[in-house]
């Protein structure tokens, strides 16, 4: 080992979350090093929301188009495959991090690439892919950041089998002629509706009882009566119990319990995620390998007062959004906490400067589906889970005059889930073409903790699908 270098903040992976942190501890004025395996950029800029929405959006658009009359003519055939991936590969930058290393050097951040591991107190060593090794040491904060990587179910045949985990799907070249998806939650649904339009034959194995579990009911099945429509098969309450395939390609076929095969041309297990923590050195520092990293309100990993985990890893909330507020937040305490005992204390209490209140309170999702699910905030069976108070009210977005003139038989539901004791919304889920646009508003509501009475005197514009809010507000105040 070579000796140390010093720097203000060591940060561990150089995901949206890493990166993030990078940015507001350079620009608190602190030195601050990134250490980087793969791509400057992460899971999220090559292998999963960005690929997955450039693939997404030309299915989204012409299925919006084949709805607008005069237009949908146009637009009967399949998708130019070749040109999507074109367009799927412009916005990973052809797996090059180019642009992002240009990013770091030009704020003054210093880029390891290699393998980190934690080493102990304030340190991290890194092995380059060449077999250097470094040793940076940090005088005030080490940030993990390595995020999570795709799991899979310990189903006999499985490994070896060549199933495609999220990586394959967002990064494929060839369109499988059938393609069977095991899991029902987001990347299930999101890859089931790009492939299914690309021109896969789609099958969706759910274990449970819907769609996107973590939403609304409504949402899954809205999503699932669209990808029937579009030819894709979902089925629900099936278990696989075994996977065959003679080598990782050709033909693979699972066993579903009960006996039942199904054969594909490929196998996409969508079966949730693992943090990134097997190899990172926790145990030096008295944590265990492998597992999610606990943090307090300020992402600062509990029992250390220089250690901090951001984004996927701490397992708060696995979206890029969320890991980016995170690192803000945290950017932000680790320089108020350098700035020494002189300086204000950082304000950790809710919606505090240095909390990640958010997390728990507002938390936005757009899931990229046909249609289109977004959501803030608890379910209705959320909130009473919670022991709130409170009343769910719904209405049919097909019935605004924005969302008719948006697209003919549009169809979509919207629910607005009201705290009765505090009277402001809770949570709210808007599913139909183009609602992941109307996600914002309901966050600034919820986060806002916005009166419903306020709320009344927000008006939205006619005739737009926002109008939803307009019909919703009538229909809680009677
Ligand atoms: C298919 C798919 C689609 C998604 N779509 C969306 C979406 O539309 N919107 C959304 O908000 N979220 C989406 N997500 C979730 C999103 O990708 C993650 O929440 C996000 O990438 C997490 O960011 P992160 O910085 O925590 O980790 P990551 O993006 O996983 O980055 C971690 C980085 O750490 C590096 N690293 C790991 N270990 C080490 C080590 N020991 N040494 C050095 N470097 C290391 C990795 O190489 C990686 O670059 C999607 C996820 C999937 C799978
Ligand atoms: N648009 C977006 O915001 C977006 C898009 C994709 C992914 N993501 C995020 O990435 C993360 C990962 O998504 P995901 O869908 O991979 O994971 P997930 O954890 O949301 O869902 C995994 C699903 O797989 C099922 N499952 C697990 N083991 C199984 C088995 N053996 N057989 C059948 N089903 C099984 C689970 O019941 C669960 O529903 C999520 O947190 C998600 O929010 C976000």
């Amino acid at each position: 080992m070579t000796e140390a270098v010093e720097y203000d903040v060591v940060v561990l992976g150089g995901g949206p979350a890493g990166e993030n942190i990078v940015d507001r501890t350079r620009a608190a004025g602190l030195s601050t090093a990134l250490v980087e395996s793969e791509l400057v950029g992460g899971e999220c800029s090559y292998w999963a929301c960005i690929p997955s929405k450039a693939l997404l959006r030309p299915a989204l658009a012409r299925a919006d188009a084949r709805r607008v009359p005069g237009l949908a003519d146009a637009v009967r055939g399949p998708l130019d495959a070749e040109a999507v991936f074109a367009h799927r590969d412009y916005w990973t930058g052809n797996w090059k991090d180019d642009g992002q290393v240009d990013w770091l050097d030009s704020i003054g951040a210093h880029l390891y690439r290699g393998h980190g591991r934690l080493y102990g107190i304030r340190k991290v060593a890194v092995t380059s892919p060449e077999g250097v090794h470094h040793v940076l040491s940090a005088r005030h904060a080490v940030v993990v950041a390595t995020g999570s990587r795709a799991v899979l179910p310990d189903l006999p045949g499985l490994a070896g089998a060549g199933a495609w985990t999220s990586r394959e799907a967002t990064s494929a070249r060839e369109v499988p002629g059938r393609l069977l998806i095991v899991g029902g939650s987001v990347v299930a649904a999101e890859m089931a509706t790009a492939w299914q339009a690309l021109g896969s034959q789609v099958t969706v194995l759910v274990r449970g009882s819907g769609l996107l579990p973590r939403m609304e009911p409504f949402a899954g099945e809205l999503v699932a009566e669209a990808l029937t429509g579009a030819g894709a098969v979902v089925r629900t309450g099936v278990a696989v119990e075994a996977v065959v395939r003679d080598g990782p390609t050709g033909p693979v076929t699972v066993v579903l319990e009960g006996g039942e095969m199904l054969e594909g041309d490929e196998l996409l297990m969508a079966t949730g995620r693992a943090p990134r923590t097997e190899d990172i050195g926790l145990d030096t520092v008295g944590l265990t390998p492998g597992d999610w990293i606990g943090v307090d309100e300020s992402c600062r990993v509990t029992g250390h007062d220089w250690l901090y985990a951001v984004g996927d890893v701490n397992h708060r909330a696995l979206l890029t959004h969320q890991g980016k507020y995170q690192a803000r937040i945290a950017g932000a305490a680790i320089a108020a906490r350098a700035a020494g005992p002189g300086a204000p204390a950082p304000d950790t209490g809710r919606w505090g400067a240095h909390a990640a209140t958010a997390d728990t309170e507002a938390l936005p999702q757009a899931v990229f589906t046909e249609p289109e699910a977004a959501a803030v905030g608890p379910t209705l069976a959320e909130a009473e889970r919670a022991g709130h108070r409170v009343r769910a009210v719904d209405f049919d977005l097909g019935k605004v005059s924005g969302a008719g003139l948006y697209a003919d038989g549009y169809r979509g539901r919207a629910r607005m889930v009201v705290d009765l004791d505090r009277q402001v919304l809770l949570g709210a889920t808007f599913v139909g073409p183009g609602a992941a646009e109307l996600l914002h508003a309901a966050t600034v509501a919820v986060a806002g903790e916005v009166p419903i009475d306020r709320l009344w005197h927000a008006v939205p514009a006619f005739p737009t699908i926002s109008e939803v809010w307009l019909r919703l507000l009538e229909a809680y105040r009677g």
